[in-house]
């Protein structure tokens, strides 16, 4: 879509796993304008496939920083040649992937701040960075650096008490650790670390843009509460560190105005102000409109859900973010890597390469999927931490292939009740007024939207365009107009579209899940230490223990208990401790 238009706008930008993509957005909260690029589409010289490099040791995953930079000069080139008016650009604020981190080099701030109109962006950025492949979410390379991390802070839980998460492999200080123990050298030559969204940012301010408070928090390295670096977490990552990040800043902070370069080169406006760009899912939050009690769903690269929060529950699985649009307000965020890319892989083994196909086999097999049920992790999962492909028979017994149809239904029942389960371990309810806000690039498809209804038996509803983030993006920016004024992010977006109703649940569709779902059954499985969201975790140990050894209080058996038992299936680590069960590999 390329309407060349005239009108005031905002821009909201997204540095994801996969592309940069923009939207612009009007003064009565209309998106206007979108257009992407894709990494492996559209730059195939970086020679990445969805958008990362996954090395030899099939753990570590990095981006070429060069490869961000370039995306953002094509796409700045495709809007100029659509037309885009840049002159009406009265704002701009973006996000990035989670976690992702960049290293400057020393002498980087040099060029950025004098960065010469006359050339693109990565013709000038070539010798700017010290690491020229970056970290990425899906790495789960630094277990050695978490573990680290953690006995530094006096465990899991303190450090979840502190950051608002246990320590995770793709959290930026276990990064920063790896690669200061690793490249020691390239550590020391780094003047400034910065995450994806802040590092884009950067790119539009010409000078090194703050980290805030919202994608901060997915690093181990900001206590969520006082909203400060925790100096143990710091010292215990890397020297100096404090030094090379700066200063976090409130999400909705207003960093300054365009570089001169935007002015000069697209003929932006030189009063056009950056707003703090922030992590993809907290962008989403915005976009979304959520509000307490909803639940988001982004179906992107990634798998995530997410939900508002008032007050911080830091527990052993799943994030605590502050909130990207709320200084007081929190988020709670699950993230599940076997998400799209899985959901492509089936596709293509089962229906043809093809959307259309797949969504036939979703139609024509039925919610439930006969008692057949799998779990597809191709690559090492986070949510739970488990690998390999499971399939389990009506009669619940491990299985090496289903027919296609079942295969496909099996795949997007799997999903969304992994989701269901792991969200109501964090507390979280589906009651009669819950809404579903899907996002994300398959939430372009009805027939899995549906599976999603009926797997959480509540109506799904989507914006009007998928990518949400984006339009979380301009929201904010709008929202960093205002600032200095009290006005409450709701208010400045109180215009923007209502979500529209996608997805109602079968009839039917709550016994059948409720057969199914071994969380609707949790009271017959307590935890052994108390706090249900204090143990409740991250293996799916049934596919680990053929003897099938029963967590304490399950009811007899049955046979719809695909994972016959509820309690192991998000039995955490700590759990696993307590029962002497085996531990899922990592
Ligand atoms: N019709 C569809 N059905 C299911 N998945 C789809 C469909 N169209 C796109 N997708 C998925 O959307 C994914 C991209 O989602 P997106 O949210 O844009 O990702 P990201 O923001 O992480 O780059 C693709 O990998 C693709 O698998
Ligand atoms: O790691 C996480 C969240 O914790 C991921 O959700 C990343 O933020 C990647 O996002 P997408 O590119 O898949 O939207």
């Amino acid at each position: 879509m390329a309407e060349p238009a005239a009108r005031l706008c905002c821009l909201g930008w997204d540095f994801s796993t996969q592309q940069v993509k923009v939207v612009a957005v009007d003064a009565a909260m209309k998106v206007f304008y979108e257009d992407s690029v894709h990494f492996d589409r559209d730059l195939p010289e970086f020679g990445t496939q969805g958008g990362v490099h996954v090395h030899q040791d099939g753990l570590t995953v990095t981006s070429p920083v060069l490869m961000w930079v370039q995306a953002l000069d094509l796409i700045l080139e495709k809007m100029r040649a659509s037309g885009f008016d840049f002159s009406r650009v009265l704002a701009l604020s973006g996000a990035g992937q989670q976690h992702g981190s960049v290293y400057w080099k020393a002498g980087a701030s040099r060029v950025l701040t004098g960065l010469s109109p006359g050339l693109p962006l990565h013709e000038q950025l070539q010798a700017c960075f010290s690491i020229r492949d970056c970290p990425v979410w899906m790495d789960s390379s630094t277990i050695a650096q978490c573990r680290q991390l953690e006995a530094a802070v006096g465990g899991a839980q303190a450090l979840s008490c502190l950051t608002g998460s246990r320590a995770y492999e793709r959290f930026t200080g276990n990064q920063i650790s790896k690669i200061y123990q690793q490249n020691p050298e390239a550590y020391a030559h780094t003047e400034r670390i910065s995450l994806v969204s802040s590092f884009a940012a950067s790119l539009f301010l010409g000078s090194y843009c703050p980290i805030d408070y919202s994608d901060g928090s997915g690093m181990n390295l900001l206590q969520i509460q006082d909203k400060v670096w925790a100096q143990a977490c710091l010292g215990a990552c890397a020297p100096h560190l404090e030094e090379k990040l700066g200063p976090p800043v409130p999400s909705c902070s207003v960093v300054g105005p365009v570089s001169p370069y935007y002015v000069q080169r697209y003929g932006f406006p030189p009063g056009c102000k950056v707003v703090a760009f922030t992590g993809d899912n907290p962008a989403s939050l915005a976009g979304m409109r959520l509000e307490e009690g909803d639940i988001a769903i982004s179906l992107g690269t990634s798998d995530t859900l997410f939900l508002w929060l008032q007050e911080p529950m830091p527990a052993l699985e799943g994030h605590i973010f502050c909130s990207p649009v709320d200084p007081q307000h929190y988020m709670a965020l699950l993230c599940f890597k076997n998400g799209s890319l899985m959901r492509e892989k089936i596709r293509d083994e089962s229906a043809s390469c093809s959307w259309s196909e797949f969504s036939k086999a979703l139609r024509s097999t039925e919610m439930g999927n006969g008692g057949n049920v799998g779990f597809y992790f191709d690559v090492k999962e986070i949510t739970p931490e488990m690998i390999g492909r499971h399939r389990f028979s009506p009669e619940n017994r491990e299985v090496p292939a289903f027919p296609k149809d079942v295969e496909i239904r099996a795949l997007i029942e799997g999903q969304f009740m992994a989701k269901r389960i792991h969200a109501e371990g964090l507390g979280y309810r589906v009651l009669p007024k819950t809404k579903i806000l899907a996002t994300g690039g398959a939430s372009h498809n009805r027939d899995i939207l549906q599976v999603l209804a009926d797997v959480f038996g509540a109506p799904v509803y989507v914006i009007d365009t998928a990518n949400s983030a984006c339009v979380g993006s301009a929201y904010r920016a709008f929202h960093g107009l205002a600032a200095g004024t009290g006005v409450p992010f709701s208010e400045v977006v109180k215009l923007a579209p209502s979500p529209r109703l996608a997805a109602t649940p079968s009839p039917g569709a709550s016994q059948v899940y409720a057969a199914l779902l071994p969380s609707l059954s949790r009271e017959s499985c307590p935890s052994p230490r108390g706090s249900w969201s204090e143990s409740c975790g991250h293996g799916l140990l049934r596919l680990a223990d053929p003897t099938g050894r029963r967590g304490r209080g399950q009811q007899g058996p049955s046979s719809l208990f695909w994972v016959p038992d509820p309690w192991l299936l998000t039995c955490s680590s700590a759990a696993r401790d307590h029962l002497a069960l085996p531990r899922a590999s990592s």
